[in-house]
């Protein structure tokens, strides 16, 4: 077997090995595990750790995502990172059913401008391609450790345990701050060939992970912070929405001074009719 041991799926075909675990080189860093929470973990209205099952038991309304066309997955090389505020970021991302040549192009240039930008993971959105669709590699490092690329992925369970950790994003540069997130993760989704597998994950590449399955479902990672910690960011956040503004000569679609306000409101009690 070609893969290491930690990202062995738990369902899987033997042959899509190959193809979901590109360099494989045994991480001390990850290890599997067998244990899981059964519930989802809400932290806030806007922190959604809930499996989709589990929506999908308490009856609110699971659509199937629209299935993206040949045009929603083509790109001009090289690639480039979009930033916030742009709409994109937030924009609807489709469901994969075409696993060819192009997918396959598509996702050698998103490890090459994620290695270039000196990431650790990259989602499709943010490359300016609204589909489902994630690369990642925690160590970072082109030819060390392993390139893991998801398609259509749907979490199943959460770690009750959370933990905090400093994440950086490619689309807002230089800035860092606190995101509290569960610690494991059961995933099912398919490889670059369209194989269905079921992996679990923990530490770095669970973080990982979330941080881009959030981008698939249009959060961004300071959608997850609190208030103090968004408030340490916010100058940044203005500089990004006023770069946003100079660069399109248009009016940032988002700003975290009114979102601020917002809440202020919310929280002494207005802004409800
Ligand atoms: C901890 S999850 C971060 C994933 C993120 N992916 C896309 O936005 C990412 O790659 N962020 C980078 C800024 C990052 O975390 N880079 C590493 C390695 O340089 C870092 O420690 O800054
Ligand atoms: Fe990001």
């Amino acid at each position: 077997m070609a893969c290491a041991a930690w990202l062995q799926p738990i369902s899987s075909p033997h042959a899509i090995f190959p193809s979901l675990c590109r360099r494989p080189i045994f991480p001390a860093i990850f290890h599997r595990f067998t244990t899981f929470s059964s519930a989802g973990q809400p932290l806030s209205a806007a922190n959604r750790f809930t499996p989709v099952h589990a929506q999908a038991k308490r009856g609110s309304s699971l659509k199937e995502d629209e299935v993206a066309s040949a045009a929603d997955v083509e790109f001009e090389a090289p690639l480039k990172i979009v930033e916030y505020p742009d709409p994109i970021l937030r924009a609807k991302n489709k469901r994969i059913e075409s696993f060819d040549e192009n997918l396959k192009k598509l996702v050698e240039e998103m490890f090459d401008i994620m290695y270039k930008t000196d990431g650790i993971g990259l989602s499709a959105p943010q490359v300016g391609i609204n589909v489902q669709l994630m690369v990642f590699n925690p160590v970072g490092e082109r030819g060390e450790g392993e390139e893991i690329v998801l398609v259509n992925p749907r979490v199943s369970r959460y770690s009750q345990k959370t933990r905090l950790f400093e994440e950086g994003c490619l689309s807002f540069p230089g800035i860092y701050a606190d995101v509290q997130r569960p610690e494991t993760v059961k995933i099912d989704a398919r490889d670059i060939s369209g194989a269905r597998f079921t992996v679990n994950l923990s530490g770095l590449p669970a973080r990982v992970f979330q941080h881009e399955f959030d981008h698939l479902q249009g959060i961004l990672f300071f959608d997850r912070m609190t208030e103090g910690v968004l408030e340490s960011i916010s100058e940044q956040l203005q500089a990004l929405e006023k770069k946003y503004e100079d660069k399109t000569g248009l009016p940032s679609p988002e700003r975290i001074e009114s979102r601020k306000r917002m809440k202020l409101k919310a929280a002494a009690g207005f802004g409800k009719s």
